[in-house]
């Protein structure tokens, strides 16, 4: 990484050339500094009172508080139990988004496209595995990496 221009550079050890560009030979996502272009993910959203958006599908008002939240959703997570099936069914069930009509399902999205600790916390998961409980301006998620 150049510190002058904070952007990954390719130092080749045989000839010591230092270049911008990825070396052709590299893969997609190890010349771009790891990340891949495009994640696919599901979630589970519980909002509360401070969320975004304080309604849904499932209930016009929402006026539960954070905490609660957290409380409901550490509920769903014990039931999910590691099981990405579960995950899908209670995701349609108890989602607080409109993707729930898909269980949970974004479809791809690549940086920047989504808020924040939300793609962090994406692309810190390997595909299969269920996030820790995240938190966004939507409210409080759990989060399925599926591609
Ligand atoms: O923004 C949407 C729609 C998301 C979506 C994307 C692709 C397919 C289907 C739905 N719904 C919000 C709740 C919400 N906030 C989020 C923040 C990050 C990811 C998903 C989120 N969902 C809301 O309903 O307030």
């Amino acid at each position: 990484m150049s510190n002058s221009r904070r952007m990954p550079y390719f130092y080749n050890v045989q000839s010591g050339d230092s270049v911008w560009d990825p070396p052709t030979e590299l893969t997609q996502e190890q010349g771009s500094g790891g990340r891949p272009a495009q994640v696919r993910a599901s979630h589970l959203l519980v909002k509360h009172r401070g969320s975004r958006r304080p309604s849904s599908w499932k209930e016009q008002n929402i006026t539960r508080s954070k905490e609660e939240a957290i409380e409901i959703l550490r509920g769903y997570e014990a039931e999910i139990d590691g099981s990405p099936e579960r995950f899908g069914e209670l995701a349609r069930q108890h989602s607080d988004c409109s993707s729930h009509a898909k269980d949970g399902d974004l479809g791809s999205f690549g940086p920047g496209q989504m808020q924040k600790p939300f793609e962090d916390a994406t692309y810190a998961l390997n595909v299969g595995q269920i996030s820790d409980i995240v938190d966004t301006d939507s409210g409080v998620h759990l989060i399925l990496r599926t591609a």
